[in-house]
């Protein structure tokens, strides 16, 4: 396997996975990479257009909602090849049967959930984040109970990451990350 390891942040919408990715990639630009692969647009600078074979989310996953992300990044593993053959990290954000997917290949990634510290708090944060209609809200709330229950399974994660204090949420992530992110910056130098 080339390049450094896939990094995938999993988790119900809403529970802040693209505000800590913003963090991220402002204090590490260009060490992470996407790996897109259903768009309606040109892929940006640094993005990878993959196909999208092989690894899939259901079509209700799929109507996420991300200013970040804008399209969901459901990768096909020579996109995420691709990126890592950039020698860049290759930030997967995909629901949890994403998750189930990739496990079946040898991307080998760093495996994350960011859960909301309750469901309550989720449903204010989507409420306050004005993106979402009341039937909207409803099935984002369903999802992720679905979601914060099948993340229990016992060793699904690497990491667990519940968003209370935004801070130490980021801090938590960076932490998982250094070692992959130190490699990357170390390999760029020689
Ligand atoms: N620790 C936190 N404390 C308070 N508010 C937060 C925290 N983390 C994120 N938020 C807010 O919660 C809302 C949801 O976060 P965000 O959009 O990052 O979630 P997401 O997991 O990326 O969702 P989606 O999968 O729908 O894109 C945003 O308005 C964000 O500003």
């Amino acid at each position: 396997m080339q390049g450094p390891r896939p990094v995938v942040l999993s988790g119900p919408s809403g529970a802040g996975k693209s505000t800590l990715l913003k963090k991220l990639f402002k204090d590490y630009e260009n060490i992470f990479g996407f790996s897109v692969s259903h768009t309606t647009r040109q892929p940006r600078p640094g993005e990878v257009n993959g196909k999208g074979e092989g690894i899939h989310r259901p079509p209700m996953a799929m109507a996420g909602h991300s200013d970040l992300f804008p399209l969901c990044s459901v990768p096909s593993k020579a996109a995420v090849q691709a990126v890592q053959a950039q020698n860049q990290i290759c930030v997967l954000d995909i629901d949890i049967q994403g998750v189930k997917n990739i496990k079946r290949t040898d991307l080998n990634p760093i495996y994350i959930s960011v859960q909301p510290p309750s469901i309550d708090i989720l449903e204010k944060r989507l409420r306050d984040r004005k993106t979402e209609t009341e039937e909207s809200l409803r099935k984002r709330l369903t999802a992720a109970r679905v979601d914060l229950e099948l993340s229990k399974e016992p060793g699904l994660f690497d990491l667990v990451i519940i968003n209370d204090d935004l801070e130490k949420a980021y801090s938590e992530l960076k932490e998982t990350l250094l070692e992959e992110i130190k490699k990357t910056q170390e390999s760029r130098k020689s």
